[in-house]
């Protein structure tokens, strides 16, 4: 039976120093319109080594389109080098930039090992790479059969081997956990991060947020193919999101007034505690202290990625759907709202 391969993974990758400085990818002017659809629009980015740099939008936002754009696979407008050189340019660009575009391209009735072979004689890479490969990505015991048989995410892990192959210190990778469950999504965010660790530089969309909050560590974000934001997913947060303060105590409820008085906005959250907004968490202690109200906790809450996502792209969505029909209020969760 296949089974993946649990990491740690052994070094088969090994860093290597780059010969013209760090490798890195540099989007510039990245445009492309279709007849009416402006897909991509003046978009220009940096994406850095040694980092996991996910790549976030809305369905239809343009990523894609922007990945297509910067490989030249698309005609449109903007150049995007790649540690100095446009992709067509590159001698061997399995060498240099590794690509992960769409799931199950691969050759109908040949096995996932000779499709790999032919791709890396064409290349000047060897069979022992191609085991090695295999192997890392968790496919040394299916390597024999044909990828028409593999599952979507056996596919995903064959397009990584396939984007490996060439030993490359740059990824593109298109939306790769696609497909992939729970325990897939977690091996290809390990893989991601060790991949990075050795220096190499790592572009991937998604949009699994959740994913990408605990895989990557900086962001391009687009909306209908504009910049939203470009920099470290913290930042992201904190600049699209409003942390709150939280509050529970015995006498939580009495001292509502006293922060609203104090200009802070309070909505009760479960089980009795506070939420309180605009007002720092050092305030509120004070404001207890002088109002002799006892708390039994007093702590920050930050705003997940998917919050900053929602608050940054809600009005670029390009296709928005009809709120689903809500059940008839009949009853109020059991503890809830009753401070
Ligand atoms: N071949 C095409 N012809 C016409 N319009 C296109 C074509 N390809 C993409 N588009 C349009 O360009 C825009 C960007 O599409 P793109 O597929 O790049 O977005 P995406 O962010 O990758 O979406 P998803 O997350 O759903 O894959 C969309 O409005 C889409 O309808």
């Amino acid at each position: 039976m296949w089974r993946p391969a649990a990491p740690p993974y052994t070094d088969l990758v090994p860093a290597r120093s780059p010969q013209t400085g760090a490798p890195l990818i540099t989007a510039t002017g990245l445009y492309k319109r279709y007849r009416k659809t402006v897909a991509v629009d003046r978009l220009s980015f940096d994406v850095r080594p040694g980092v996991v740099t996910g790549f976030l939008g809305p369905n239809g936002s343009g990523k894609s389109t922007t990945m297509r754009l910067m490989l030249g696979l698309d005609h449109g407008e903007g150049q995007t080098l790649f540690d100095g050189e446009r992709f067509s340019d590159i001698r061997r660009p399995m060498n240099k930039v590794g690509t992960l575009l769409e799931a199950k391209p691969f050759h109908p009735t040949r096995t996932a090992r000779n499709h790999l072979r032919m791709l890396a004689s064409a290349n000047g890479v060897g069979d022992k790479r191609v085991d090695e490969v295999m192997e890392l990505v968790g496919l040394g015991t299916v390597k024999r059969k044909k990828p028409k048989g593999y599952s979507l995410g056996m596919a995903q892990r064959l397009g990584l081997a396939q984007a490996l192959l060439g030993d490359p210190r740059i990824l593109l990778l298109d939306e790769p956990t696609n497909g992939l469950d729970p325990h897939g999504i977690h091996w290809m965010r390990d893989m991601l991060k060790h991949l990075a660790s050795e220096g190499r530089t790592i572009f991937v969309s998604s949009h699994l947020l959740s994913e990408m909050q605990l895989m990557a560590d900086e962001l391009v974000v687009i909306g209908r193919g504009t910049m939203i934001f470009n920099g470290v997913v913290d930042q992201f947060v904190r600049d699209f999101t409003q942390s709150t303060v939280i509050v529970r105590g015995p006498e939580a409820a009495g001292f509502v007034p006293a922060l609203e008085g104090a200009g802070a906005e309070v909505a009760k959250g479960k089980d009795g505690e506070l939420v309180i907004s605009g007002m720092e968490i050092g305030a509120v202690g004070h404001l207890a202290f002088t109002e002799n109200v006892e708390l039994s906790e007093l702590s920050t809450r930050s705003a997940s990625l998917e919050e900053a996502f929602m608050s940054a792209t809600g009005s670029t969505e390009e296709f928005v759907a009809a709120e689903p029909p809500t059940a008839p209020a009949t009853e109020k969760a059991d503890g809830a709202d009753n401070a």
